[in-house]
């Protein structure tokens, strides 16, 4: 397993970049003060109402990433106002300045007032991955919504894979999410698969209150009601 951190912030210029047609990666989007905001409210959330566990597959597999969702909550593989595969417990509501927050991200990563104006994100998926812990290739396609994803990475940095619309294989870019960054995916990508190969052991953002591990969180549109 490799624990090289990535390089120590200042040393390269993360550029922003756009990975594929509506893919978009802004490189430490989120100040300090914003990263440990998140932190907090998601040390919240974590405790409950429904709290923050390893996902059960169909299958029986244990997904190595812990969860919970904000105002839908997702399982596999559908969404639905309470975590009847944890506690049956409704989920907490998707805060009104999360909403803010994405549409800032929308309006960031595109540079499209519309775009963002029009984002409505009433969900949250909030992933909090150990050193040890990976996503495999998938798509977000519970949603009934063509709206973009937003994703927001803190603490450890990984490998963020994103692949292509066909399947699970290449081609695929490997992009390192560290502290801070943001991800936008829409348009022609909104349905690419994508997974997070690595996180890099020993990469932390102490700044924003994580010692260790990696927190993502993903808003989205369910287009449900
Ligand atoms: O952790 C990430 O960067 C991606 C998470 C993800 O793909 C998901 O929650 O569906
Ligand atoms: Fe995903």
């Amino acid at each position: 397993m490799a624990r090289v951190p990535p390089a120590p912030d200042g040393l390269f210029e993360r550029p922003r970049r756009v990975v594929a047609p509506g893919a978009v990666h802004v490189p430490r989007w989120l100040s300090v003060e914003r990263r440990r905001a998140l932190v907090s409210a998601c040390r919240e959330w974590a405790r409950g109402p429904v709290p923050l566990r390893r996902t059960v597959l169909p299958g029986g597999g244990v997904m190595s990433v812990r969860t919970v969702c904000l105002g839908w909550h997702w399982q596999p593989y559908r969404y639905a106002r309470t975590a009847d595969d944890v506690n049956g417990a409704r989920v907490a509501a998707f805060p009104a300045w999360l909403g803010d927050l994405g549409r800032a991200a929308v309006a960031e990563a595109y540079g499209d007032a519309g775009a963002a104006e029009a984002f409505a994100p009433d969900t949250a998926l909030i992933n909090f991955y150990e050193d040890t812990a990976r996503m495999g290739m998938h798509q977000d396609k519970e949603e009934r919504s063509d709206a973009p994803v937003v994703s927001l990475s803190i603490g450890a940095a990984c490998v963020f894979r994103f692949g292509n619309t066909q399947g699970r294989g290449r081609p695929w870019t490997d992009v390192e999410l560290a502290s801070g960054d943001l991800f936008v995916f829409g348009g022609p990508s909104r349905s690419a698969f994508h997974g997070v190969p690595k996180v890099y052991a020993g990469s932390a953002d102490p700044a924003a209150g994580m010692r260790a591990g990696r927190l993502n969180l993903t808003l989205r549109e369910t287009g449900l009601s």
